[in-house]
């Protein structure tokens, strides 16, 4: 099966510096790989490129089987994206904020009458739907956030700091809808600073200044750096530290 996201040699240039350095590696329909790194590894600059926003330096990226470089707006069409600042309009309410999203992706009214319904049913919104989104919390603007990302079904989403500012259990919740979208074969592709999140990954990607300095499941890494979480192989590889 071809992966869904393929990516060779992908590299980023800002002038001299080098943000993202011959980055490759691949991901699988269904799988969920955390993408992680300090700040300024790198990781917002490769996932702007994966995402059709930026354009690579050179190598190569496929993403739902588009080239990045050349095809950018069907790559665009074809992925979901949700960032830590989520686009949802706070003077809107939700319905508004489905319909609006149902819009952007083309979808036609029926589609977007049978979505908003499935949305609302699922996250048991029917008594707010019609609240302004800035009224309601920021655990419940995430999964809704999520839902949007995921209303054109993308083969795969894209999700930069998802649960940043809430709660562990609200986080743990918003992991429950990430392995229901995986379950029913959406490519998950995560940036976290959260090292529980990164054991909950299939796959992890630590990247350190431009480089993929690790790669595998969490239970591979540990193994390999003989240490007991994810929090110590970070530790280890990004801040260059030991933390057993
Ligand atoms: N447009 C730009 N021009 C120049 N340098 C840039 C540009 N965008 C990013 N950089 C630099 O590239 C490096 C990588 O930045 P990037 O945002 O990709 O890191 P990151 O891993 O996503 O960090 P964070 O976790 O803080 O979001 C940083 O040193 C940053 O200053």
């Amino acid at each position: 099966m071809e992966p869904v996201v393929k990516v060779e040699n992908l590299s980023k240039k800002f002038g001299e510096f080098i943000a993202t350095n011959a980055i490759s590696f691949e991901v699988n329909k269904g799988e969920i790989f955390g993408f992680l790194g300090a700040n300024g590894a790198g990781k917002t600059t490769a996932m702007r490129m994966l995402s059709g926003l930026l354009t690579p330096s050179s190598g190569q990226a496929f993403v739902a089987g588009f080239d990045v470089a050349t095809q950018a707006e069907l790559v665009k069409k074809n992925i979901g994206y949700m960032s830590q600042k989520f686009s949802l309009y706070e003077d809107l309410t939700i319905q508004e904020n489905i319909e609006f999203y149902g819009g952007i992706y083309g979808l036609s009214r029926q589609e977007i009458k049978d979505r908003s319904k499935g949305i609302v049913d699922k996250f048991q919104l029917a008594s707010v739907k019609n609240k302004l989104v800035k009224t309601i919390p920021l655990g419940w603007k995430q999964k809704l956030a999520f839902a949007l990302a995921l209303i054109h079904k993308p083969k795969v989403v894209f999700l930069d700091e998802p649960t940043g500012g809430v709660d562990p259990i609200t986080r743990r919740q918003f992991w429950d809808l990430i392995y229901e979208a995986a379950n029913d074969g959406v490519t998950i592709f995560i940036t976290t600073h959260y090292m529980d999140e990164a054991e909950y990954c299939d796959r992890v990607s630590i990247m350190v200044d431009g480089l993929i300095k690790a790669l595998g499941t969490p239970s591979e890494l540990k193994k390999s750096f003989d240490v007991d979480s994810m929090d110590a192989v970070f530790q280890l590889l990004a801040r260059g530290t030991a933390n057993k």
